[in-house]
C-alpha cells in the first residue's frame, strides 16, 4: 500500500486535527474547507487523509486556493484496490451503482489511519479526529489510542438528521416542526441494498465521540439543531459550521478571469434574473426518457436556462466508456438564443451567484442547497435518492423556497415536459415564485451576515476550536 505520509515530519504540537472524509465528491468541499479554515486561520496542523483518488479530487477541486500551498495542511493518501462500474441511469433506485464499490475500496484505510494517528499521537498533546458518520468503521480504533478525540463530521442537513430521530422515537415537537415532519418520506427507493449494508456496517462500529459537527447554519436550521440538541446527552457538544461554501463570489483575479468559464460569459450577456440553472450533482444520471421530457419542458417554458447534462460524475473514481447522453435532434441550435447545454463540470458556486440566475432546478443534494440559499436563488427540486427526498420537504415545506417538479412519491414515473413547463414557469415568472425568491435572498441576508466577526456562524467556528484546543 503505498502511502505519503507526513506524520514523519510533524514537530511537537499541542493539537493536531485528522481528517477523515468519505471519497465522494458531495462530501469533499465540506471537510476540505474545514480543513483550510483550521489549518490557516486557527494555525492548526491538519491531515487529511483518504485514497490516492479522493486526495486527488480534492486537490484539484478547491474554490479558488491551493491546497499544496496551504501551510499545516498535509494530504496523507493510501492506494486502495478496488473495481467501479459505470452508472446505470436506468437503474430503478437512483442510487449511483458506482459509489458503493468506491466506498467499500475506502475500508482498506482502516489500519493505515490507525497507524497514522498513533504516530501522531506521541508528538502532539491530543489528536482529534474529524470523521463522517459513513467513515465510522475505518475510525473504529481511533478511540484505543491515548490522546485522542473524534467528533462526527455530518455533511447532510439537521433537518435530515432529526427525521432519522423522529422516524425512530416521534419525540414532542413544535407544531412549525410537526407540519413538515409529517410529510416525511419513508426511506423507501432512497439507498441501494448494498449502501444500507455499507450504512449498517458503519453504524455498528460507530464510534461514540466527543461532539457532532453539522454542515449547516443555524440561521437555516435552528428549529432542527435545538431539537437534536434536546436528544442528545447533556454533555455530548454540537455545533453548526457551515455554510462550507463561500458566501460571496470573489473576483476573479487577471489569470483566473482569463480561465474564466464560457457559462459565466454567456450569463453576463443576460439579463437580471432572468435564468434557471439546471444540474443535479456529481452523482446520478438521468435516463434517455426523462432528458428528452426535460429538454422539452425547458424549451416549452421559454425561460432562460443553463442545463448541465452529463453522465454522473467521473470524478477519477472509475474509468470505461462514459454515455454521452443525448438530445433531440436539433435542440441546441434550436434553443441557442435561451439556453446553453454544459457537458462538462460546471462552475457551479459562480453560476448561482451570477446576478442573471434566478432559479435552480437541483436534486437537492444537501451542497447544492447550501449554495443556493447561500445566494439566495430558490429551488425546483428533482430529488433523486439518499437525503435528497427529505431535504427536498425542507427546501419546498421547511423553508418555503422552492417548489417540486419530482414529487417522490411518483418516483416512478418520467416527469413530463408539461409539467417542467409548468414548473419552471411558477419560479421564474410568477408571484408565487418571487415570494420564493424573496425569502431566499432574506436568508442569503442572514448567512452572509452570519459569517462575519461576531455573527452566529464565526462565534461557532471560535467555539469549536476553544473547544479542540482547550
Ligand atoms: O458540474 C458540477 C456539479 C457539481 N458541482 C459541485 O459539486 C457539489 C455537489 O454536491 P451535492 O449538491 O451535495 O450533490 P452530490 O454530489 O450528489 O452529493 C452527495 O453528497 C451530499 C452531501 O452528503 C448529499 O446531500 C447528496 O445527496 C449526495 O448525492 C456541489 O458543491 C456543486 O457545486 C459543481 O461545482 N459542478
Amino acid at each position: 500500500m503505498a502511502t505519503t505520509n507526513h506524520a514523519a515530519n510533524a514537530t511537537q504540537h499541542s493539537v493536531i486535527v485528522v481528517m477523515v472524509p468519505l471519497p465522494a465528491q458531495g462530501h469533499l468541499h465540506q471537510f476540505l474547507e474545514l480543513a483550510r479554515r483550521l489549518a490557516s486561520a486557527h494555525n492548526i496542523p491538519v491531515y487529511y487523509v483518504s485514497t490516492v483518488a479522493h486526495v486527488r479530487q480534492a486537490q484539484s477541486r478547491a474554490r479558488g486556493w491551493d491546497p499544496l500551498n496551504t501551510p499545516n495542511l498535509n494530504f496523507s493518501e493510501f492506494s486502495v484496490s478496488f473495481d467501479v462500474p459505470p452508472p446505470n441511469p436506468d437503474a430503478s433506485i437512483k442510487f449511483p451503482s458506482q459509489l458503493v464499490p468506491a466506498f467499500n475500496s475506502s475500508l482498506q484505510l482502516r489500519e493505515p489511519v490507525a497507524e497514522l494517528v498513533n504516530n501522531l499521537s506521541s508528538k502532539a498533546r491530543k489528536v482529534v479526529v474529524l470523521h463522517d458518520f459513513l467513515t465510522s468503521w475505518i475510525v473504529q480504533d481511533v478511540p484505543k489510542i491515548p490522546n485522542t478525540e473524534c467528533y462526527c463530521f455530518h455533511t447532510v442537513s439537521a433537518f435530515l438528521i432529526f427525521s432519522y430521530i423522529w422516524d425512530a422515537a416521534r419525540p414532542p415537537v413544535p407544531s412549525e416542526a410537526e407540519v413538515v415532519l409529517k410529510q416525511i418520506p419513508s426511506l423507501e427507493g432512497c439507498n441501494s441494498p448494498e449502501l444500507e449494508e455499507f450504512a449498517k456496517k458503519q453504524l455498528q462500529a460507530r464510534v461514540f465521540g466527543v461532539g457532532n459537527i453539522f454542515s449547516t447554519s443555524r440561521v437555516i436550521e435552528q428549529l432542527y439543531l435545538d431539537l437534536i440538541e434536546k436528544t442528545y446527552v447533556k454533555d455530548f457538544k454540537h455545533w453548526a459550521l457551515g455554510p462550507f461554501n463561500p458566501v460571496e463570489i470573489p473576483i476573479p483575479t487577471p489569470d483566473a478571469e482569463k480561465r474564466r468559464h464560457y457559462s459565466l460569459e454567456w450569463l453576463d450577456k443576460q439579463t437580471e434574473n432572468s435564468v434557471i440553472f439546471v444540474s443535479f450533482g456529481s452523482t446520478t444520471s438521468l435516463s434517455e426518457e426523462e432528458i428528452k421530457e426535460l429538454a422539452k419542458g425547458l424549451e416549452q417554458s421559454e425561460q432562460r436556462f443553463i442545463w448541465v447534462l452529463r453522465d454522473a460524475d467521473k470524478g477519477d473514481i472509475f474509468s470505461g466508456d462514459v454515455r454521452k447522453c443525448q438530445l433531440p435532434e436539433g435542440y441546441e441550435e434550436r434553443v441557442a438564443e435561451r439556453g446553453i447545454v454544459i457537458r462538462d463540470w460546471a462552475p457551479q458556486l459562480e453560476i448561482l451567484g451570477h446576478v442573471a440566475t434566478s432559479g435552480f432546478m437541483s436534486h437537492c443534494g444537501w451542497n447544492s442547497c447550501m449554495e443556493s440559499i447561500s445566494m439566495g436563488v430558490p429551488i425546483a427540486a428533482w430529488p433523486m435518492h439518499s437525503d435528497q427526498p427529505r431535504n427536498a420537504l425542507l427546501i419546498t415545506k421547511g423553508l418555503k423556497i422552492g417548489i417540486s417538479v419530482r414529487v417522490w412519491e411518483k418516483r416512478n414515473e418520467v416527469v413530463p415536459a408539461e409539467t417542467i413547463e409548468k414548473v419552471v414557469k411558477t419560479l421564474m415568472a410568477s408571484s408565487e415564485g418571487e415570494e420564493m425568491k424573496k425569502r431566499a435572498t432574506e436568508l442569503k441576508e442572514a448567512v452572509k451576515l452570519s459569517v462575519m466577526d461576531g455573527g452566529a456562524a464565526h462565534k461557532e467556528m471560535e467555539s469549536f476550536v476553544a473547544h479542540i484546543t482547550r
